[in-house]
């Protein structure tokens, strides 16, 4: 089996609704996203032979993914009042919302399942929030479609 593996960063600010403590508060983080992805077989022959793909093709895809949420406030759905939100769009910040907490783990598996949506047999997909602190997805079973 052969696992190759890519990784990007995105710096974006975030808080756990209804979490005691202070990761409740509005805080950054520089995300870590690594994602791998298996094959039994390499190319044989012509430009990829050798490979599993071209590492350029699977960062290209990587970054593409990440930098969606670089440099954002990532909000939680219904956890700001619309009215704070309005405000903040007005004054010109970057607010991403999405309909889940915005936790390692629920990035961990919204990476990886972009990727499979992609087209790519992901191994699996590991979110660092902080430099010690990460969370990884993976299919339970394998997953033996895609590239
Ligand atoms: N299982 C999870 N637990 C927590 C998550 C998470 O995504 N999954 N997230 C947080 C917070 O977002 C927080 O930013 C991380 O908290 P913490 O480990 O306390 O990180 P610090 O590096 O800031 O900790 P220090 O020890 O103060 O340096 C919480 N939990
Ligand atoms: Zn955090």
């Amino acid at each position: 089996m052969y696992i190759l593996k890519a990784e990007h960063s995105f710096d974006s600010a975030h808080f756990l609704a209804k979490y005691e403590g202070k990761c409740g508060n509005i805080h950054g983080h520089r995300w870590k996203v690594e994602i791998e992805i298996q094959s039994e077989a390499l190319v044989n022959g012509g430009q990829l032979d050798g490979m599993v793909i071209d590492f350029g093709d699977l960062k290209r895809d990587v970054k593409a993914m990440v930098d969606y949420y670089d440099h954002a406030l990532i909000i939680q759905k219904g956890t700001m009042r619309e009215e704070t939100l309005r405000c903040l769009r007005e004054d010109g910040f970057h607010i991403i919302e999405v309909n889940f907490r915005p936790t390692a783990e629920n990035f961990a598996f919204i990476f990886h399942e972009t990727m499979k949506n992609k087209g790519y047999n992901v191994k699996r997909a590991i979110v660092y929030e902080t430099p010690t602190n990460s969370a990884v997805y993976e299919e339970s079973g394998g997953n033996s479609s895609g590239f």
